[in-house]
């Protein structure tokens, strides 16, 4: 036997691509074919749908959508006319369907390659899970065929098809040679070993190697952390792209020449996965970066309190936009502390960012006045609380107006599942960094950061981003004197652990309690769980970070009698 070698480059394009930016999207297709064929590469794929971005929601009903998509595809699949590396890019598609005639739209892989699209498949497991709603926009299509490209015959599957076995088993018993995934999976805590964990039963069940592809970047609610990977037929891992940042890496792929033998794919490079709480603040910084960026915002504004919330998104606001682009206020009111003041201050000194105080107190009176003659005879309550935080907003929303940034809104995932939030107050605001991060969470990610120096690719300080003290005193909404988070909720680490569980676990209260929890705790917080939902509707989006996050994921009626 000749131990000369067919040779198979097939490089990974791990990029960042705009939903609705078609023309953009296919000039970065262009661009990671030229850095891949610059690297040999015979073969450059990319992720799920990258023409249209992803994902594209009710976007793919318009058909001039499709058209300009259509349009696009066949520009590039032209190009691949010049020699070069061939293309394999998802794209909405609409095909007629064999089985019934119907023109359909399928989520598609488009192979261009000798200046055509020489192939076409179909994605046929559509999710309709969490956050995904592809069967309203899309149709199955038939169970793909293989294709072949310099003697290698490919599997092509997208994203979904890979978490289940009927199109694995289906390609192999084709006789595919290499599975190619193109996807568009989410970020969630501990994401990446779910995929290879269901990667390698394809792996082993077809006994083929596999090559996965994700893509970057933040669409909305959603943030992509990439993590390409290649699996080997063995179940080993024999690449992987690092994270958060676009790549285009090639692989080398051979077989003794001439031979029907297995392709082997060469070791590659292996990036290291970061561990949880740096993909945590990574994943907040790439989402709010995106969503400032891809939105044309010059930048943010939040209300600075001297708090840990405000400090840690201005910390991510920071360490995603640089300090010239991220504006603090500080809003004093009677009840504001000399140690929020300095705390707010010192927190703006670390960051290098600008930072002014508006004193609301003359709002507060003016408010006083407008309403003492209705409000005559009735005690103080939070109806006066709340007319601070509405101040607050009402502030940050004129600076918004006037010079453009977009207004941060800094609420927890604690506080939005228990209602513990102003609507119009607190709650405004266009996006909000820590909607999906439990308060334990954002103490940790504090500790973190001080901890660590700026993360790699980050434009915030080398250094501690805020004073010790915000971490460590007693959180408070001082909205009246010497108030304290814990005169109206449980210890945040109690609170925490009971709506893990109601959220993230779908646990009954009595499983709680079960547990150990206390009877009466566990059940008032279910109830404020259950109460708060009107308000979460009209919360601003926010990174999506846990199993189950509020709007896209966890979705319950407003009008609800259920309280079992
Ligand atoms: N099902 C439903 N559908 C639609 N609307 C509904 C509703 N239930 C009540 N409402 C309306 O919602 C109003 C109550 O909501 P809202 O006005 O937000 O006020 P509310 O929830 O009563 O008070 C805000 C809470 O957030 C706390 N907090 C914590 C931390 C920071 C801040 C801050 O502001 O800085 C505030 C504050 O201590 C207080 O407990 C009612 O007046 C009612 O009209
Ligand atoms: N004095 C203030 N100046 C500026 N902004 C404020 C002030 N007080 C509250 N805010 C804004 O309202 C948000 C909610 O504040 P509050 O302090 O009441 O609750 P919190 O959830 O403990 O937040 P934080 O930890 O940031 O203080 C703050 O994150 C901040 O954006
Ligand atoms: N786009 C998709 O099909 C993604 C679904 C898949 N289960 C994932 O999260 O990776």
């Amino acid at each position: 036997m000749s131990d000369r070698l067919d040779r198979l480059v097939i490089a990974l394009a791990q990029i960042n691509p705009t939903v609705g930016d078609v023309a953009a999207n296919a000039d970065r297709v262009r661009a990671a074919r030229a850095d891949a064929a610059a690297q040999g590469a015979d073969l450059v794929v990319f992720p799920e749908l990258v023409l249209s971005g992803y994902p594209p929601e009710d976007l793919v009903f318009r058909q001039a959508f499709l058209d300009t998509v259509q349009a696009a595809a066949l520009a590039l699949a032209a190009e691949t006319g010049d020699g070069g590396p061939a293309l394999l890019v998802g794209a909405p598609w609409r095909f007629t369907d064999p089985d019934d005639g119907r023109r359909k739209l399928g989520n598609a892989a488009l192979l261009m390659d000798g200046g055509e699209i020489r192939f076409i498949g179909f994605k046929y497991l559509l999710p309709n899970y969490g956050v995904f709603d592809e069967v309203r926009v899309f149709s199955r299509g038939p169970l793909p065929d293989i294709v072949t490209l310099k003697g290698a015959r490919l599997g092509i599957m997208v994203c979904e098809d890979m978490w289940g076995p009927q199109v694995t088993r289906h390609l192999a018993e084709q006789g595919a040679d290499i599975l190619l995934v193109l996807n568009g999976s989410p970020f969630e805590v501990d994401k990446h070993g779910q995929r290879l964990e269901n990667a390698r039963p394809r792996v082993q069940d077809a006994g083929l190697p596999l090559v996965y592809v994700n893509q970057v970047g933040g669409q909305d609610e959603l943030v992509f952390d990439g993590e390409s990977f290649v699996v080997g037929a063995d179940g080993q891992m024999v690449g992987r792209l690092p994270s958060w940042t676009e790549a285009v890496v090639p692989t080398t792929w051979t077989r003794p020449q001439g031979t029907d033998r297995p392709w082997t794919c060469e070791a590659a490079p292996l990036a290291p996965a970061p561990d949880t709480d740096e993909a945590i603040y990574r994943a907040l910084v790439m989402g709010l970066a995106d969503y400032v960026n891809k939105n044309g915002f010059p930048g943010v504004i939040l209300g600075l309190s001297g708090g840990i919330d405000s400090a840690l998104s201005a910390a991510v606001a920071v360490d995603a936009l640089g300090p010239e682009r991220v504006w603090c206020v500080m809003m004093p009111s009677p009840y504001t502390s000399r140690d929020s003041l300095e705390d707010a201050e010192g927190v703006a000194q670390m960051l290098g960012l600008r930072y002014d105080t508006v004193n609301i107190g003359p709002a507060i009176d003016a408010y006083d006045q407008m309403l003492g003659r209705l409000f005559e005879g009735r005690t103080p309550d939070t109806t006066e609380e709340n007319i601070q935080s509405r101040a607050r907003g009402i502030t940050l929303m004129a600076l918004s107006n006037k010079f453009g940034p977009m207004v941060l809104s800094t609420g927890n995932k604690s506080e939005m599942s228990v209602g513990y939030a102003t609507l119009y107050g607190d709650m405004c605001g266009g996006f909000s960094v820590l909607k999906d991060v439990y308060k334990t969470t954002v103490t940790r990610l504090s500790h973190w950061r001080n901890a660590q120096g700026v993360p790699s690719g980050m434009l915030g300080p080398d250094g501690p981003v805020m004073p010790e003290r915000v971490i460590t005193k007693p959180p408070t909404a001082e909205l009246r004197p010497d108030q304290k988070d814990e005169d109206s909720l449980p210890p945040y680490p109690v609170l925490d652990r009971i709506l893990n569980g109601l959220i993230e676990g779908e646990q009954g209260v009595s499983d709680l309690i079960a547990a150990g929890h206390d009877d009466a705790t566990v059940q008032a917080v279910w109830r404020l769980l259950n109460i708060a939902e009107y308000k979460r509707r009209q919360a601003p989006p926010g990174v999506k970070i846990t199993l189950r996050a509020f709007g896209r994921d966890r979705r319950y009626p407003i009008t609800n009698r259920f309280r079992g």
